[in-house]
């Protein structure tokens, strides 16, 4: 039996193999594109399909935009092109490459002879997180270059594995190599910190420890909402030296305790009745990965709470964001990989968990939230 015709994966395979005869058909595309009923059909998928062969001049027309700092400029204002072109720096004719390549995408829009800020501009605006990672998204297309030599050699050993230190070279990282990815976690904290704490109470704790906590910029956002309670992070020395000087600026070094350490090779720190792993769990492959809930199982007391927020794979209505953007950044970082909820609560009973849920989150594109009891 053939099985690219499908007949050995049942009726499902049969429907798959017959519908993909038909869309490679030139024939069909031809009548698909000029019969009134199959049209807009044949136009919308003609149009994701062009999407995803130029995404890469959209994705840097936005790094462009950033780069610029035109955003930021037409923030202030409607801009003919001339003032837009000295403020970024660019001839005439180049800014109004940019102006109208940013127009297409939603960033910018015209005014009369001027140029305002677009809807897609004002939001991104908003969120200043996500121009630091439009800004270090260089390393992660420096890497993608060559996709395939990438996925051939199992990930790694490119710029973005540079950059991450611990993914290739676990627990190691002095000051100076820790400081690039610790702005950018905390830069990109405010975000995802707003909806973890939409999605659980930590108030009912007494003793919180933020494992791989960075720079500490989700416990500063915990503190505020959770004024009772004391606050431990736990992350590699050098990072923890970054959290305790902004605990000290912030004013809460008195409920704060930073210990440093490496989750892979060191137990955590006991009496703490929860633990949170922030985008951690998806930076490390199957085995570490579970040795950090072993260890976190170990440290928390019967009934005690781990709380995992992460983008996680195969999220209704943003299942690009996993498998396609986290699944391959992870692979040029060179460790880790996006999870289902499903695969991490699998993972949980496995480290002895008794249970575990799925808690809504405003943004699952983003972030999603599971919660284990030990
Ligand atoms: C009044 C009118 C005219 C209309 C009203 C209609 C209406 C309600 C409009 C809504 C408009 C609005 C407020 C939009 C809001 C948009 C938002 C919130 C957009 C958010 C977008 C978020 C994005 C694009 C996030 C991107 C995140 C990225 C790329 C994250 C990367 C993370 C990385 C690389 C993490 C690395 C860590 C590691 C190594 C994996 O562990
Ligand atoms: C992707 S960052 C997330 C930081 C922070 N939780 C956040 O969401 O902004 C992963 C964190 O895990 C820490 N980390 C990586 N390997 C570690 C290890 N072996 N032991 C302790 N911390 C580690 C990194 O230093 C980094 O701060």
């Amino acid at each position: 039996m053939n099985s690219s015709s499908g007949n050995d994966f049942g009726l499902r395979g049969r429907w798959i193999a017959w519908r993909n005869r038909l869309l490679s058909s030139p024939r069909f595309q031809r009548f698909a594109v000029r019969f009134p009923l199959t049209r807009p059909i044949a136009r919308t998928r003609a149009r994701d399909l062009f999407d995803l062969v130029a995404g890469f001049t959209y994705s840097q027309t936005l790094a462009a935009c950033v780069a610029t700092g035109l955003l930021e400029r037409l923030a202030d204002g409607p801009q003919t092109t001339e003032s837009v072109a000295r403020q970024i720096d660019l001839p005439r004719a180049g800014a109004e490459r940019l102006l109208r390549a940013a127009r297409a995408l939603g960033l910018v829009e015209s005014l009369g002879a001027a140029w305002a800020l677009g809807s897609a501009g004002a939001a991104l605006l908003g969120n200043r997180g996500i121009a630091e990672m439009i800004a270090h998204h260089h390393l992660l297309y420096a890497d993608l270059g060559d996709p395939v030599a990438l996925l051939r050699r199992g990930g790694g050993g490119g710029a973005l594995s540079g950059h991450w230190r611990y993914a290739e070279s676990a627990g190691e990282g002095d000051g100076t190599d820790v400081a690039a990815y610790s702005a950018l976690m905390a830069a990109s904290q405010p975000l995802i910190a707003q909806q973890v704490l939409d999605a659980y109470p930590f108030r009912k704790h007494r003793r919180l420890l933020d494992v791989g906590g960075g720079e500490g910029a989700f416990l500063a956002a915990v503190a505020q909402r959770a004024p009772a309670l004391e606050l431990g992070l736990f992350d590699l020395p050098a990072v923890g030296a970054r959290a305790s000087a902004r605990f000290d600026s912030a004013g809460i070094s008195a409920r704060t305790h930073v210990y440093g350490g490496s989750f892979l090779t060191d137990p955590l720190p006991p009496g703490y009745d929860a633990i949170t792993l922030i985008r951690v769990l998806h930076d490390h492959d199957d085995a570490p990965a579970l040795h950090v809930l072993r260890a976190v199982h170990a440290a928390l007391p019967p009934g005690g709470k781990l709380v995992i927020a992460e983008p996680m794979a195969g999220t209704p209505g943003a299942k690009r964001s996993g498998d396609a953007y986290f699944g391959l950044y992870l692979l040029a970082m060179g460790s880790g990989r996006p999870r289902t909820p499903r695969e991490i609560k699998a993972m949980l009973r496995a480290a002895g968990f008794a249970k575990s849920s799925l808690v809504a989150t405003a943004l699952p594109l983003t972030t999603r939230v599971i919660v284990g009891t030990r």
